[in-house]
Parts: structure tokens; sequence; C-alpha cells
């Protein structure tokens, strides 16, 4: 008899659920459950009140109903009975937070407060906590906190206190309302289980919680706002446990509306990155997995806690037990592309793909593809929803540089492509300057199913050949193997994460290997991309941030 778990992958638009034999790690079936009110970046539900420019906000019902739609969904599908799935487990967008009460019902669920932006749940590309963050860097700087090094020298706006502080700001009386600040992952766990624990992970990578030292002191959050001062013993209280946790059984009420056993092992939260890891079988330091999609997470395991330029964060167990797990990212990869076939193609571009019964991106690569390296005479900054790593700066915006009356849609969106592989490549040498050494890259989310041509360049400008997850959906199919982790060897399941990934993860045959010829010419062209990346990005040139403060209409244009 085969025993079963279920994984959920919760992204950006969309959360997918995987049903997983957790003998070899077949995916049976799966589902997936658009968020019914998407991403809110315009106007809140309800009042139809405009947000403001960088706001990026969710509906935790959305999250709900991926349970009791997809779970039912895969069940069915696969013909696989209740009984035989042993455990449960997530992997979420991070940090994405939200304020809940004593209940631990979400602010934004109050018929009083549904109004007000601040009570909604911010999504991890909500970026409109920058001033915050750099008032806790430049405080945490000055004050020479330790834990700066931990994040590559900067705590980012999309992090947990930056935007409580945001919060706290701009609307005080809803932070005094506020019992918890949670991420969503932790939020949608206690949902199943009734209980309300903090995963080590989030924790970690996204508020400043470390294994041996804690949170920062009460004097450092004193420093940066005296209300702020308890924060962590108050709003951000609770026990934080670490991953393959069982955080408790699936509770009667939620075990009805998702199909399953009441008492089903359920895992404490994840973040996504972190559980595609172990989803392509990276257990063992050296081998850097990118998880491909809207953004790039990248992650790595490290023996020893070291400082790496623009990281997102060094944390003890933060991915597999026993490891540092690293982090590094760019903010914006798929959602550029995304943003050029929706704004930078005319219809007759559309209407030609249409002719060709291919979708844009995949009629723009086709046409990309005959170029070689160089060719285009573009580059590109891959900027458009700022930079995370490594100098981890949301004010920082695009450029398309050699544009001439000449330059077509398909070698314009060559060049996003590789500037996002040059964006990368920044990460790799960033790792690698700094002792923590890449030897293998493994990719899996969406992009790698969706374009050859631009795995093929991220072969050629990392000069790494890259292997790809077999698994259609890596981060769910890495939280099925902490579900069976949360169960146990005693319920048919694993005793680690490890054991877990060795029988269950699977890579394609096919690799993308470095082509020679290309690797030369893009080592050219980085080293182009590194002199504009330093002139708009370390200072010499602020402009960005000019022409964001113009938009904003803020502040008189200081020069640089
Ligand atoms: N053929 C394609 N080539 C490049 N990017 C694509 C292609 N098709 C879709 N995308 C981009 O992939 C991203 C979605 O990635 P996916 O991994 O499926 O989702 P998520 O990031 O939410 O987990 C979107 O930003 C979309 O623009
Ligand atoms: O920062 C993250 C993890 O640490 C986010 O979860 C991530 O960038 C969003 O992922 P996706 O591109 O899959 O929507």
């Amino acid at each position: 008899m085969s025993t079963y778990t279920i994984g959920l992958d919760y992204g950006t638009e969309s959360g997918r659920a995987v049903l997983v034999d957790i003998k070899d790690g077949t995916e049976v079936s799966e589902h997936v459950t658009p968020y019914r009110h998407g991403v809110i970046d315009q106007t809140l539900p309800h009042s139809g009140q405009k947000l403001e420019a960088e706001w990026a906000l969710q509906h935790p019902q959305d999250y709900i109903e991926v349970l009791t739609t997809s779970v039912p969904a895969v069940l069915k599908q696969s013909g696989v009975k209740a009984e035989d799935v042993i455990g449960v487990a997530i992997d979420f967008t991070a940090c994405t937070m939200l304020p809940v009460d004593e209940r631990g019902t979400p602010l934004c669920f109050n018929e009083e407060l549904k109004d007000q932006p601040h009570s909604w749940l911010k999504l991890w590309k909500h970026h409109a906590a920058q001033d915050e963050a750099n008032e806790i860097n430049r405080i945490a700087e000055e004050r020479g906190e330790a834990f700066l090094k931990r994040y590559g020298g900067k705590i980012s706006s999309e992090w947990m206190i930056a935007k409580i502080w945001q919060i706290l700001n701009e609307d005080p009386a809803m932070y005094e309302r506020t019992d918890l600040f949670l991420e969503a992952t932790d939020w949608v766990i206690a949902q199943m289980t009734g209980t309300i624990l903090r995963n080590s992970c989030t924790a970690g990578y996204k508020s400043i919680w470390h294994k041996q030292d804690g949170y920062p002191s009460e004097a450092f959050f004193k420093a940066l706002d005296p209300r702020l001062e308890k924060l962590t013993s108050t709003k951000l209280r609770g026990d934080i446990v670490p991953l393959g946790t069982k955080a408790g059984g699936l509770t009667e009420e939620m075990a009805k509306q998702m199909g399953l056993m009441p008492g089903t092992a359920v895992a404490v939260g994840n973040v996504d990155a972190h559980a595609a890891a172990p989803g392509v079988g990276v257990v063992t330091p050296g081998k850097l997995v990118m998880a491909m999609g809207t953004s790039i997470c990248h992650v790595v395991l490290g023996e020893k806690e070291t400082e790496v330029e623009g990281m997102c964060g060094v944390v003890e167990d933060g991915i597999i037990p026993g490891y540092f797990g690293y982090e590094a990212g760019q903010s914006a990869v798929g959602d550029i592309f995304a943003w050029f076939v929706k704004h930078g193609v005319s219809s007759q571009v559309e209407s030609e793909a249409a002719k060709a019964q291919l979708n844009i991106h995949s009629y723009l690569e086709e046409k990309a593809a005959v170029y070689n390296p160089g060719e285009t005479g573009l580059l590109a900054l891959d900027w458009w929803n700022g930079n995370r790593s490594v100098l981890v700066d949301t004010e920082l915006s695009g450029v398309i540089l050699g544009l001439t009356l000449h330059s077509k849609p398909e070698e314009i969106y060559r060049a996003l492509l590789e500037a996002t592989a040059f964006g990368t490549k920044k990460i790799i040498d960033a790792f690698n300057d700094h002792g923590i050494h890449i030897d293998e890259v493994y990719a899996c989310g969406g992009l790698p199913q969706k374009n050859r041509l631009l795995m093929q360049i991220y072969a050629d400008v990392t000069n790494i050949e890259i292997k790809v997850s077999a698994a259609s959906q890596t981060p769910a199919l890495g939280a099925a193997m902490f579900a069976a982790v949360a169960a146990g060897s005693s319920y048919g399941g694993y005793d680690s994460i490890t054991d877990a990934a060795q029988a269950m993860s699977r890579i394609q045959e096919e690799t993308f290997k470095p082509i020679q010829e290309n690797v030369a010419i893009y080592k050219e062209l980085y080293e182009e991309y590194s002199t504009l990346h330093d002139y708009f990005g370390r200072g010499e040139n602020d402009v960005m941030k000019r022409l964001r403060r113009l938009k904003a209409g803020k502040a008189s244009i200081q020069t640089t």
C-alpha cells in the first residue's frame, strides 16, 4: 500500500497543491487555485480606495480557498483515500505578513477596519517601507549591531520589521489594534491546526531572529522608535520552531473542508525557495538552487556563518537542519518579461504570435534565439523591481542601453533575459568571493519549463552547467517532503529531511551546458554590465532615486 503527503506552494498569483507518493516522490496529481483577488496593488477591495505607489497586498481568504479547493481536487483526481494521506505542508512567498487580533483573525476581516489599508496583508513585494528600511540600516550601523552582517549589511524593505514600522508610522491605531504580526505561512498553518507557531526559517530570514541570540535587543528597537521597544516580546511573541516540526494535527473543521482525516500531521510553515532545496535533492553545501519564477530566490548551504555582501540572510538550520542556509535573490525576473510582453510589444507582434499559435513569450523566445550573444547591441540592468542582492535597494530601477531606430522587440526581450542572468552571476560572484563556493547550479520553478533560451543564457553567462528539477512543482514537492518528516517514520513518513530528499527528489536527465563561444562574449558583456551596475547602483550617479522622488512629487533634486 502506498502512502502519500500533500505539499502546497503559495506563489504570488496562485496556490498549487501536489499529492505525492512518498516512496519515490512521484507527483500523482496537482491542482492550481488562482487567488480570487490576485495582487491588490491599485485599489482596496470593498471601498475601491486607491493605494499609494509601491503597495502590494493580498486577501487572506484566498489562501484558505487554495486549501479547500486544491486539496479536494488532488484527492479526487488521484482517487487516493484521505486515510492514506499522512501529512500536509506548505511553502509560501515571504515576507508576506499580516496583523491579526487576539483570536488570530486578520484585521482586514474586521468590518470596522477593512477600509483601512494597513489592516491588510502585505505581500512580499510591497515596497512602500523603504524609508523605514533605510532608517533601520542607518541606526543599526551607527550602533554597530552585529546582526547586520548576517543580512549582507542591509535589512530589506520587503521584510517584517520595516513593514511593521511602516504600519506604526502611518497608522498607529492599527499598530495598537494588532495582537500579533504573523508571516502568512504561519497564519495558514494556524488555520489548519488551531495553534500559532512561528517557523525558524521566516523568523531567521525575514524577522532578524537568530538561533543563539534571538531577536535584536529592546535597546535597538527603542533606538528605532520608543513605541517599538517591546515589539519582540509582544506583537512578535511566540514559539519559534525548526523546519520539519509537526505544528499539530488537522482540526475537525479544516479536515472536513479539505477532505482529509482530522489529526493528519501538519508541518510548520516554510518559504518557497527554501522548500525547493530538498525538492531538487540539495541537502549539502556547494549547490546553488534557483527558484525561478516571478522573481528568483537563490539558496545555498554552508558549513559556517560568514558575511556575504548583499545577501538576504544566513540562518542556521534555515533550509536544511545542520547547515547554515544562505539566501539571495532578484526581486523581478519573470515579472520583467511579463512587463515587456504586456507593455512593450505592438499589435503586430501580438497578431504574428497568434498566427504562429504561440504565446508572446514563446514567440519572442523563438525569434530571440536566432541572435548570438552581443548581436542585439543592447545591454540592460534588471532592476524593474529594485535590486534585492547584492545592492539591496528597492529604489533602483531598470535600464536598457543601446536602443536605436532598428531595435526589434525580440532583441529587447533577449536583452532582458540576459540582464537577469547577469544579475544572477553577480550573486554567484558575491558568494564565491566570500568563501561560499558554488560548484553546481540547480534550477526549478516555472521559468525553466517555459523558456529554454533563458536557461541556455544562464548557463553561458555563469559558465556553469545547469541541472533542472524533474518535478513540475518543486517547492510543493519539497513541502510534501517536510510533511512526510512531520508525520515521522512511525506513521510511514521519514525521520529527517535528508532521508526524505534522498528518496523523493529527481532531476531531469537533460542539462543546460555552457557553450564556450557564448561564454567568451558574455564575459565581455558582463564587464560592461558590472560597470553600469556600480555606476547606477553604488552611488556614483543616484539619478534613479532622484527620478523616483520627482515622480512622487517629493523633495528638491539633490546632486550627488
Ligand atoms: N515563456 C516564458 N518565458 C519567460 N517568462 C515567462 C514565460 N511564461 C511566463 N513567464 C513568466 O513567468 C512568471 C511566473 O512564473 P511561475 O514560476 O509560474 O510563478 P510564481 O513566480 O508565481 O511561482 C511570470 O512572471 C511570467 O511573466
Ligand atoms: O523572497 C521570497 C522568498 O524569500 C519570495 O517568496 C519570492 O521572491 C517570491 O517568489 P515567487 O517568485 O515564487 O513568487
